[in-house]
């Protein structure tokens, strides 16, 4: 009764953050309105760079500053870097079997290793060179072949297929066309997976009502039939590799590794926690998640800036074209000579960062963030898509201009807190190199191989730039976006 007491008070004489009034029950729930980031911005500039909210009863601090996400990401990570434990994201995962979801500990350590070491390593990625490649150029066929036709292409839904296959071939070692999945099926099974994995149930933010509500609203229904399609298509996927054992392949893909693995583990008496197969299948879950859609919406962000900007548009096909002449065929080598496509991108990640909040973590201790109590058990988020738009470190923060990071150092690798789509710290994202590289090498194409217009006249300025609303980790435009690709050949 002592302790209790005693907390109690040191309860009380906390300073928590500042933060918008609450209401009963719901907390501040209404106020996150459909797309939680850009609220979350408005109502920074008026309560500060650190805000305490609740989420029903979950009580919630979002950080919106470069110096806030310094304090989360670099000097309190180790205080910071829990995940919490969520109905969708349990499920998904196989009950935190994964990398992305694991709560901090021994079991994390161990899978963040194995994407850092093997899966994701220098070698691995550049192993996958020849997929990537492949899958590219079959883009810029299917393009070129639409190009003919003189009507715009829906470039949104032919940059997520190239993704999806770029991954699939990665992970599973065959192509989706001709497996059970077709693209359309694998994209809505994905969209799913992304919205289950984005969001909250009911039981999560109410206290003892809660699960009546996501019992009406069907929302364990959706959870448990998207769980029932990934696993037993993941485990057919496996099955099928373990049946081709022993059978000489030339690539390793991520599932023979893993299967590797775990009978390398299983011949050796390690003390480690041994692989299992819900293990394999919680880490493909992750690179689904994970993989696909960031790296095709930052295309698509991308190439809907350039469509906006003609100026930018046609600097980077100078360079592209300049770069490679006349004989047409990109690889990734040709990459570290397109300083200015780099800009682009980095561009893109500062106003368009694929996940606008990084992934939601939670305090495993109490800490002082800018000088504010945090509790533990605190589910905390980094704004970085408003650290982004922040005019204190950006001038002419709203304005698409690659040519700001000319003479500048900063970087997306977590070193710099006021550009972080991949988030910093412990948890920063292991697949950098190979989102990069799918990105670059698709856009070094786009740009070389065709010129692009508005449909219908339109003008620059007419262009959609909305985001879609809807619970889900990454955030994409709202509308396709619908380009007018002319083949270019490079003059003799
Ligand atoms: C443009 C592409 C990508 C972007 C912008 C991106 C962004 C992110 C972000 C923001 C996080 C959370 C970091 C944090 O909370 O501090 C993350 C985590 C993660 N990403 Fe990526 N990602 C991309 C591509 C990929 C790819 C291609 C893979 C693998 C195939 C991947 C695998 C992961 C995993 C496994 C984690 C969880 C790491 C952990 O919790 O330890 N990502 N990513």
């Amino acid at each position: 009764l002592k302790n209790m007491k005693k907390s109690q008070k040191q309860k009380q004489q906390q300073q928590l953050p500042p933060g918008p009034p609450k209401l009963p029950i719901l907390g501040n729930l209404l106020q996150l309105g459909e797309l939680p980031h850009q609220s979350l911005w408005k109502l920074s500039k008026k309560y500060g760079p650190v805000m305490h909210l609740k989420l029903g009863r979950i009580p919630y601090v979002v950080v919106s500053s470069a110096e806030t996400a310094r304090e989360v990401l670099k000097v309190h990570d180790l205080e910071c870097c829990g995940k919490a434990r969520l109905t969708g994201v349990g499920k998904l995962s196989y009950n935190y079997l994964d990398v992305a979801f694991a709560p901090y500990g021994d079991h994390w350590r161990q899978m963040r290793k194995l994407c850092v070491m093997e899966l994701f390593s220098h070698k691995r990625v550049q192993s996958f060179q020849f997929i990537r490649e492949e899958e590219v150029a079959s883009l810029v066929n299917s393009i070129s072949r639409a190009s003919s036709s003189a009507s715009p292409v829906d470039l949104s839904q032919k940059i997520f297929a190239l993704s999806g296959s770029i991954l699939f071939r990665v992970a599973f070692g065959k192509r989706f066309q001709g497996s059970h999945f077709d693209n359309h099926k694998f994209h809505e099974l994905l969209a799913a997976a992304m919205a289950v994995g984005g969001s909250f149930t009911s039981e999560e933010c109410f206290p003892y009502v809660g699960w009546i509500i996501d019992r009406f609203s069907g929302y364990q229904a959706k959870i448990e039939s998207v769980f029932q399609e990934v696993d037993s298509f993941l485990g057919q996927v496996i099955e099928d590799h373990l049946k081709a054992e022993g059978t000489k392949q030339e690539h390793e893909d991520i599932v023979d590794v893993m299967l590797r693995i775990k009978r390398e583990q299983a011949q050796s008496a390690h003390e480690e926690e041994q692989l299992t197969t819900d293990h394999i299948k919680a880490v493909l879950v992750d690179l689904l998640l994970a993989g696909v859609d960031t790296s095709a919406v930052t295309v698509i962000w991308a190439m809907s800036e350039l469509a906006r900007n003609p100026r930018v548009m046609s600097k980077a096909q100078d360079e592209v074209r300049k770069c490679i002449g006349k004989n047409g065929s990109i690889t990734e080598d040709n990459m570290e000579q397109l300083q200015y496509l780099k800009m682009i991108i980095k561009e893109t990640f500062r106003l368009h960062p694929p996940g606008p909040m990084l992934l939601p973590r939670q305090t495993i201790s109490h800490c002082k963030i800018n000088g504010y109590d945090v509790n533990p058990e605190t589910l905390l988020q980094v704004n970085v898509w408003a650290i982004g738009r922040d005019s204190r470190y950006w001038s002419k923060a709203e304005e698409f201009f690659p040519e700001r990071f000319i003479d500048n150092s900063v970087d997306f690798k977590g070193q710099n807190f006021e550009l972080l789509p991949f988030g910093g710290g412990r948890r920063i994202c292991p697949g950098i190199q190979m989102g990069i590289s799918t990105v670059e090498l698709a856009l070094a194409n786009l740009l070389y191989h065709f010129n692009w217009k508005l449909p219908n006249g339109m003008e620059g300025g007419d262009l959609n730039m909305e985001e879609a609303i809807g619970q889900s980790l990454t955030t994409s435009k709202k509308t396709p976006l619908m380009l007018l690709p002319i083949n270019y050949s490079h003059p003799k």
